[in-house]
């Protein structure tokens, strides 16, 4: 059965006529969108299409793009960079309780952090962590909140590509487990078509390409081919 399939039913966010410009350039242009409850979607496009723009306008970083259309998105949102915003002067738990509250939330962020894999390593500084064991330490951050929307831009962008693959069986493993919606920005296609259930293309401003990804590694190279033909990007050097 296919996971998540009652939750699809219910958007977890709803754009209507996103617009957003920067110095008289329209980078969004008008954006309709839903995205489902629990549904894990990639967010593909060139550098400059205005994939980090949406992003932080569904984040509600931008209080400029809210007057533009509609924005409907959950209240409890996490988002995850390129780089893991760990506090250098706190101890790797304290980054993950940072700002928790409650009796309980010692035992929460140590099982997060058992979960990513970082079982032992509470104590260490930001400084003592790897780059992939620093962006494990940021999804557990984020895991504690119990998102019901988590963001990721280019979460693994900065990882070597062997601790890139363990991160999106890490990722897809946390989605299956705790089902948040997911917004994933990415110039990777390979990722976009190995982690999301849908990729979009953002092109001059708009969805351009909407694709449904069928966990099936037969179809791999069509949504691979399709997804560069949106971008108008070709292969192979001869
Ligand atoms: N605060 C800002 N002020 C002026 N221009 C901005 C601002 N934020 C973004 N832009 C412009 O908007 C366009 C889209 O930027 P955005 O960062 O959303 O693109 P992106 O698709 O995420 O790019 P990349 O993949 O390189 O991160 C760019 O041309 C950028 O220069």
């Amino acid at each position: 059965m296919a996971p998540h399939t009652e939750q699809l039913t219910r958007p977890a966010v709803q754009l209507r006529g996103l617009t957003r410009s920067f110095e008289g350039r329209t980078v969004l242009d008008g954006i309709d969108l839903d995205l489902p409850a629990g549904q894990f979607t990639a967010l593909l496009g060139h550098s400059g299409s205005g994939k980090s723009t949406l992003l932080r306008a569904i984040a509600g970083l931008d209080h400029k793009v809210a007057g533009s259309g509609r924005l409907t998105a959950p209240e409890k949102v996490s988002v995850v960079f390129q780089d893991s915003r760990l506090l250098p002067w706190r101890r790797v738990l304290d980054n993950v309780l940072l700002g928790l509250n409650g009796a309980d939330a010692e035992r929460k962020g140590r099982a997060a952090l058992a979960e990513v894999g970082l079982e032992g390593r509470e104590r260490a500084w930001p400084s003592e962590l790897s780059g992939g064991e620093a962006q494990r330490a940021a999804l557990a951050r984020s895991l504690v909140r119990e998102p019901e929307l988590l963001l990721a831009d280019e979460p693994f962008g900065a990882l070597d590509a062997l601790t890139r693959i363990r991160m999106h069986a890490l990722l897809r493993e946390l989605w299956t487990r705790h089902q948040p919606s997911v917004l994933l920005v990415t110039h990777d296609v390979d990722e976009a078509i190995v982690l999301a259930d849908r990729v979009l293309v953002l092109d001059s401003g708009r969805v351009g390409l909407d694709l449904a990804i069928e966990r099936d590694a037969r179809a791999r190279g069509e949504y691979r081919g399709r997804l560069l033909a949106a971008l108008g990007v070709t292969e192979g050097v001869g």
